[in-house]
């Protein structure tokens, strides 16, 4: 049976390198790109099938950090196909990010230079807005988007008999400290990528213990540090390329140096190979290389519990309410106004 599996980002880095990896492992894979920019997504399209000439790879309009596009998005989907086996929910943004100089050579001569480099944590600030949907851009799209594309799309992931998983591109970025509850959208602070990607762990936990039950599997994935758009948007690309050799260098003291795409999608190609049975809720899995470039993936305890799942998961439960409360007021507003 071909297997049907959504990718959302995935017109570029680790999304675009996944693609390519999976449809190497399975050429009967029926791929659906979605992206929010259609330019984008047709030539990362024909990409994938200048290497897999015979492959299927479809193309939808999505832009997770807009309520109305995930909604058309998922009736799209939905139109489309009968069932969902896989759903890779990748798209990221990091706005406006800001290297602490100071902290980092401070860092460097500390004891925590290994933690620092691996986390990032001390060093990473972003300048976050509101978007027009009311909601903190980056919850909006690392988080809040991908969980009202779960909700859209359960009728597809939740089927009797049929297994289906869903896998977030988490961080190790991702930390407790950088998470409120009382301030879920990270509207006060200067880390709404940490906290995102810590709610995105905290959601996963909640989702597979609500889910597992109707045959819904969620994995959370750090990709280790790559060479992309978003890290090219912390320092620029000559730079990256000129401070290599330096990089190939931390390399051997911590893998979660991937560097290329490539590398940094081997936990979620990983993931694509494994039986749900096997799957550890609480587990993160790092995509690593080795000093002498070795991909591996490895299974590491994240900092999450049950109850702080639980609470979440309410939370964006009621936060859906009224987004889509709000969404039908907007529309019938337009209507009257006859826009
Ligand atoms: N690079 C790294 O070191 C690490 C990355 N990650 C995570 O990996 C994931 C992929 O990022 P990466 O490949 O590095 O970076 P890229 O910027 O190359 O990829 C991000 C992808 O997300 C898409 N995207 C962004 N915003 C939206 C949106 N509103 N709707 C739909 N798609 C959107 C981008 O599309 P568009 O082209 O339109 O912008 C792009 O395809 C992210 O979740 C990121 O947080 C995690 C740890 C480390
Ligand atoms: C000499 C150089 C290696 C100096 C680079 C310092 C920093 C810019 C980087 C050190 C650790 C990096 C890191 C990320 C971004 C760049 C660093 C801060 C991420 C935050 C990128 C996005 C993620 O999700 C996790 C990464 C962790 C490590």
């Amino acid at each position: 049976m071909e297997r049907i599996v959504i990718v959302t980002g995935a017109n570029s880095g680790i999304g675009l390198a996944l693609c390519d990896r999976l449809l190497t492992v399975d050429s009967h894979l029926r791929l659906c790109l979605a992206c929010r920019n259609m330019q984008r997504a047709h030539a990362a399209r024909s990409t994938l099938l200048t290497s897999h000439p015979d492959a299927r790879v479809d193309v939808v309009h999505l832009d997770v950090g807009s309520v109305q596009s995930v909604l058309t998005a998922a009736q799209e989907v939905q139109s489309r196909y009968s069932r969902i086996d896989f759903l890779y929910l990748n798209a990221g943004i990091m706005p406006n990010p800001q290297v602490d100089i100071k902290a980092l050579f401070k860092g460097l001569f500390s004891r925590n230079v290994i933690n620092m480099f691996a986390t990032a944590e001390g060093l990473l600030t972003q300048q976050d807005r509101l978007n027009s949907d009311g909601l903190q851009e980056v919850f909006a799209t690392n988080l809040f988007g991908h969980f009202l594309l779960i909700k859209e799309l359960e009728p597809l992931l939740c089927q009797p008999s049929h297994t289906s998983r869903i896998v977030w591109t988490s961080s190790s970025n991702a930390r407790r400290s950088a998470f409120s509850m009382e301030d879920i959208q990270h509207t006060h602070g200067t880390e709404p990528y940490s906290s995102s990607k810590y709610a995105s762990d905290l959601l996963s936990l909640a989702l597979n213990r609500h889910k597992n039950s109707q045959g819904l599997f969620s994995s959370v994935v750090c990709p280790g540090l790559v060479m992309t758009n978003l890290t090219y948007g912390i320092l620029p690309s000559f730079f990256w390329t000129l401070i290599m050799p330096i990089m190939f260098l931390i390399r051997i003291f911590t893998n979660t140096f991937t560097l290329t795409p490539h590398n940094g999608a081997e936990a979620l190609h990983w993931l694509f190979l494994q039986k749900s049975e096997s799957l550890d809720p609480r587990a993160k899995y790092h995509s690593l290389t080795s000093g002498l470039g070795t991909n591996y993936t490895q299974p590491r305890q994240m900092d999450v519990d049950d109850g702080m799942s639980e609470v979440l998961y309410e939370k964006l439960l009621e936060l859906e309410k009224g987004v889509r409360r709000k969404l039908t007021e907007r529309n019938a507003d337009k209507e009257t106004h006859g826009q």
